[in-house]
């Protein structure tokens, strides 16, 4: 930046060259990427490109989305420019100044933009007033692919990120593990900062709530838990299920529900299984629960998985083919934090050896995870199997609920685990909502017994193995 210039004095044509420039950038990145991303991160930006055209500050709202840019857009700004001014322009990112009017144009000297220049904490202190967020940036919308299995689930969450406070109060989302919920919870957050950067947002996972209602009551500052909980505009609450038999805690919970539905704050929750499916909680805490709305996020299908596996692939920075992708989806079918941990496998066995990505290197960095497979069937494949079978809720498999429709499935499930697995009593039982070894037991001799008699009971059985066994 030449010394001494003022945005005011400039020389007209690098003023127009400047901004033409950010312009025609920007207009470029308008064309290549989503309408949603590009309206999200890039459209808001502000910059001032330097002097001698040699470097470019582009200002960012706040903390949160200034990471964001960088990590996700930074290198394509700069390959854009590059590629329309002919040479290389450095691009440096920084939060816009609180008062300092941004000008989208040419960089004034140094010392008329003092705060602009370093990263200043605009928007970072949104819940100094509070608690911290506790949000995972990386967990956003953008991030999460989109299939089937959570479509309506994303829909709802989006809705809650864009208007909270209205419909869909409290949002119920329940699922097995490693299918996206925590995330989804996240993006609710991370969206509404970025949309309204003052909001009180809290992400807290229900046994952290538990532990706070300990310290609470141990040293006498219930005061200040209220005050915490109850001014928040978002609460964000991860495995509710683990307020099961916490009396005190779904005390204090009920009623940091009830002053926040009060104030048209939002909630969001997550469990393993849907409301009334919960065990031990109780019933004007569950019904409180349900009567917003509730959706399940299912196990992603075939294509979900491949393009999970493409996504993640790519944000790391390696390209995965398809047909590797579907290969590998194939195989890895229970949820998307197994997808994550074989894309790692492959990735890390691909740079380590110094192959391209191909079935057959996948093949090779999955050899244990395959070969465990062949071997071993999981009690999740077998609830989902079995729910399948008898179309009922893959949740009614940790769920309470009694009527035979769904307690009979479940039992033929838990004696097709202790058949198929190499699973104890007391860990079927764990897998089934944390039951009784007790009840496993009971279950496993009963179906077993009435196997011997009853020739279509044996017959489905059959079916059911031989589907598991592949
Ligand atoms: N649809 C998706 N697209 C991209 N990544 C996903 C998707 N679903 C899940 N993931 C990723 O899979 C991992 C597991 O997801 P997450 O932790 O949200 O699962 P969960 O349902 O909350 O499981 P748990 O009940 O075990 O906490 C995370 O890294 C998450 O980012």
């Amino acid at each position: 930046m030449t010394q001494g210039s003022h945005p005011n004095s400039h020389d007209g044509s690098n003023f127009e060259l400047g901004q033409s420039l950010w312009q025609s950038c920007v207009d470029q990145l308008a064309q290549e990427l989503p309408e949603q991303q590009f309206n999200t991160w890039i459209k808001p930006l502000t910059a001032l490109v330097h002097e001698d055209m040699s470097k470019i500050t582009v200002f960012v709202a706040n903390r949160f989305k200034l990471d964001w840019v960088r990590a996700q857009y930074s290198q394509r700004i700069a390959g854009m420019l590059e590629k329309l001014y002919g040479q290389a322009v450095s691009v440096e990112l920084v939060i816009t100044p609180r008062e300092a009017p941004v000008r989208p144009a040419m960089a004034p000297r140094a010392a008329e933009v003092p705060a602009a220049i370093e990263e200043v904490e605009v928007g970072e202190d949104r819940v100094a007033s509070g608690p911290k967020s506790r949000l995972n940036s990386m967990l956003t919308f953008e991030s999460l692919v989109e299939g089937t299995a959570n479509r309506m689930a994303r829909a709802a969450a989006m809705h809650v990120a864009t208007m909270p406070g209205h419909l869909y109060n409290p949002l119920f989302i329940y699922g097995g593990v490693g299918l996206g919920k925590t995330h989804l919870m996240h993006a609710v957050g991370n969206r509404l900062l970025v949309d309204k950067p003052g909001s009180k947002v809290l992400y807290i996972h229900a046994e952290q709530f538990v532990s706070d209602v300990v310290k609470a009551y141990q040293r006498k500052t219930f005061d200040e838990f209220k005050e915490r909980y109850h001014s928040l505009d978002l609460l964000l609450i991860d495995d509710v299920q683990f307020f099961a038999n916490k009396d005190r805690t779904q005390e204090e919970f009920f009623n940091a529900f009830e002053a926040l539905l009060a104030k048209k704050s939002h909630i969001v929750m997550t469990s393993d299984t849907y409301p009334k499916g919960l065990a031990d909680i109780h019933e004007r805490l569950v019904s409180r629960f349900d009567s917003g709305l509730t959706v399940a996020i299912e196990p992603p299908e075939l294509e979900m998985r491949v393009a999970i596996l493409i996504n993640k692939a790519h944000a790391e920075g390696s390209e995965m083919p398809e047909e590797v992708a579907f290969f590998v989806a194939k195989n890895v079918r229970s949820n998307v934090r197994e997808l994550e941990g074989a894309l790692r496998k492959i990735l890390a066995y691909s740079r380590f050896n110094q192959k391209e990505i191909s079935i057959q290197l996948a093949r090779e960095a999955l050899r244990d995870l395959l070969s465990i497979q062949n071997r071993q069937i999981s009690v999740e494949n077998i609830q989902k199997t079995v729910a399948d079978y008898y179309k009922i809720k893959v949740a009614d498999m940790y769920s309470k609920k009694r009527p035979a429709s769904i307690a009979r499935p479940r039992q033929i499930a838990m004696y097709l685990a202790k058949e198929l697995t190499q699973k104890s009593l007391p860990e079927i039982g764990e897998l089934f909502g944390g039951r009784d070894h007790t009840t496993v037991l009971h279950a496993v001799r009963k179906i077993g017994g009435e196997r011997q008699q009853l020739t279509e009971l044996n017959q489905q059985l059959h079916v059911l193995e031989q589907t598991l066994k592949g």
